[in-house]
């Protein structure tokens, strides 16, 4: 079976970038581009990376009307990127739309509940209930939607399996046993996510600000 691990590569410069690539190559199954990185390397950022011949994921959260979308989507076709995600939030349409604009050999998952928030969190901007309950309903949208996954948290990544069992799943949020939680509040362990259904755990500060960032990715894949 394939590297499930995908290092968030959120490092502002590009040669730091491709050095952490460069040492943990070995230890993981791809690399993900966020906007921080995006933002400030764009497309040659994307092709520096993809030298390194491991698949990428590119993380620009899409959010905005269906046309504004669809034309971000086409942009980022010649970059072939594996993995594209786009915030489920933003409605059927634009879900459909950003999918039928994406390349044959892109996956399109969308983002449900951030891993950063919690029920209380949610409650301040609006949402009633637990993210729980709003992952499920996201999670069916996005299945609704012909899209080919969601990106949820560890903690429901059981749940949504059940429903959609065919659906690609990238899990972020993910601490080794011991390690700082950061700015993440509904985080679990790698093992747990893969063991609950995970196709894709993303993984970032526990690997790219290790002592030894080698070291660090090679234990988290001895664990799984
Ligand atoms: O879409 C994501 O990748 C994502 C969604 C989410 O709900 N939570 C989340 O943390 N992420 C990303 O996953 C990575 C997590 O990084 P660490 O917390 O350093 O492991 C970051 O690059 C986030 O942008």
């Amino acid at each position: 079976m394939s590297n499930p691990i995908y290092l968030a590569m959120d490092v502002p410069e590009l040669d730091r970038a491709v050095a952490l690539a460069n040492a943990v190559k070995g230890h993981i199954g791809g690399i993900k581009l966020g906007l921080e990185f995006f933002c400030a390397h764009g497309h040659h950022g994307v092709h520096e990376l993809a030298h390194i011949g491991l698949p990428i994921f590119l993380d620009l959260k899409l959010h905005d009307i269906p046309n504004t979308v669809a034309s971000a989507m086409q942009a980022i076709h010649v970059l072939e990127p594996a993995i594209v995600t786009v915030h489920a939030s933003g409605g059927r349409a634009m879900l459909e739309d950003a999918k039928a604009a994406a390349g044959a050999n892109t996956k399109v998952v969308a983002v449900t509940v951030l891993t950063s928030l919690d029920d209380n969190d949610l409650g301040q901007i609006g949402y009633q209930g637990q993210a729980h309950d709003q992952v499920m309903r996201l999670a069916e949208l996005a299945e609704r939607a012909g899209v080919d996954g969601i990106v949820c948290s560890g903690q429901e990544v059981k749940a949504v399996h059940q429903q959609w069992k065919r659906g690609f799943f990238v899990v972020p949020g993910l601490r080794p046993a011991g390690s700082e939680m950061g700015d993440q509040k509904r985080a679990v362990t790698p093992r747990q996510a893969r063991d609950d259904g995970a196709s894709v755990l993303v993984i970032g500060r526990p690997i790219s600000r290790a002592d030894d960032p080698a070291a660090a990715a090679r234990a988290i894949e001895g664990t799984l």
